[in-house]
């Protein structure tokens, strides 16, 4: 058993608008048990507590949907990463919806407080709005601004106060106070699916987004290097996946949100390694895989572990 990675299982899909995230950890270990690997025989794990029956409560929070239980489930994802990284161990967190990313973010920065943390959010969503600006009110589309520290208020659509006010403030407070990541210090790969308040947003605080039309016309290791290199002041890269950045017509639709013209497998390989070869890399997170929506058998769940146990081997060699 390698002992240096850990991996951490958060099977929560109370972010997403539809159910079935939380299914997706367990539609990748049945990939690698059915391609023979003994991958989840070779790591520790640990299982973060979920709130997945909050599903069936009246929720008073049309603008941040079910915000108690998320922000319930974002700290217990925060404390599993803060101890996995303060015991010396690399965490790679399997998650259902990505709302989890702002627990993993947290996590970190609470077990690293000091550092500048550089965030690669690979993904065809910006993730990026507030109860403010939310057009669905689905939390798996907030996690950078809550990070972030950023509620968007030029571009507010939704009036909200009260419980929601409340349980948001929290949300950006996990761990330690303030800010955890800098806008400077977040790069996108592959978003092509946004509302007009995450682009205005993006905008102003010039957050850079390689498109895959973009990697494709720079080549992925001009890309990758373009990327590092403004990061280049970081001490650590945490690389968010969304499973979802890649081109459903081609890959799968086994995702909550599927968005077609993205990044097939073999890219998606080459530039987490790329970015794992930076030697910063500190935690991974692979989401949103959602076996219940596949129409192609189990392939989302194959693909993501196929990139799960490539990425692993490389962390292995750099970490
Ligand atoms: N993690 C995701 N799949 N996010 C999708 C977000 C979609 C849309 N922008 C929303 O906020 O509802």
């Amino acid at each position: 058993m390698y002992t240096n990675i850990k991996i951490i299982k958060n099977r929560s899909d109370i972010g997403a608008g539809t159910r079935g995230s939380d299914m997706g950890i367990d539609a990748i270990e049945i990939a690698a048990i059915n391609k023979g690997s003994e991958y989840f025989n070779s790591f520790p794990h640990l299982d973060v507590e979920t709130h997945n029956e909050s599903i069936y409560n009246k929720d008073r929070n049309a603008f941040a949907k079910r915000i108690g239980q998320v922000l319930q489930q974002c700290k217990n994802v925060a404390e599993a990463v803060k101890q996995t990284i303060s015991n010396g161990l690399f965490p790679m967190v399997l998650s259902g919806d990505h709302s989890s990313a702002l627990g993993t973010i947290s996590g970190i920065k609470t077990a690293l407080p000091d550092i500048q943390l550089g965030v690669i959010w690979i993904d065809a969503h910006a993730d990026i709005h507030s109860p403010y600006t939310s057009p669905s009110g689905n939390i798996h589309g907030m996690p950078l601004a809550a990070a972030l520290s950023m509620d968007n208020l030029p571009d507010r659509i939704n009036d909200i106060g009260g419980e929601t006010l409340r349980y948001w403030e929290n949300m950006k407070q996990i761990g330690n106070q303030g800010p955890k990541i800098l806008p400077e210090n977040l790069i996108y790969f592959g978003v092509r699916d946004t509302e007009a308040a995450e682009e205005s947003l993006m905008e102003r605080h010039h957050i850079k987004n390689f498109s895959v039309e973009e990697i494709r016309f720079l080549g992925l290791e001009q890309g990758v290097k373009k990327a590092l290199n403004q990061l280049q002041h970081c001490d650590a890269i945490y690389i968010s996946f969304d499973v979802d950045s890649m081109d459903c017509d081609l890959v799968s639709k086994g995702t909550g949100t599927p968005v077609s013209k993205g990044f097939d497998v073999p890219e998606i390989l080459q530039i987490i390694a790329l970015i794992i070869a930076s030697g910063k890399v500190v935690c991974m997170e692979i989401v949103e895989i959602n076996p219940l929506l596949d129409q192609k058998g189990n392939s989302m769940a194959e693909a993501a572990f196929e990139i799960l146990e490539k990425s692993t081997l490389h962390i292995l060699n750099h970490f």
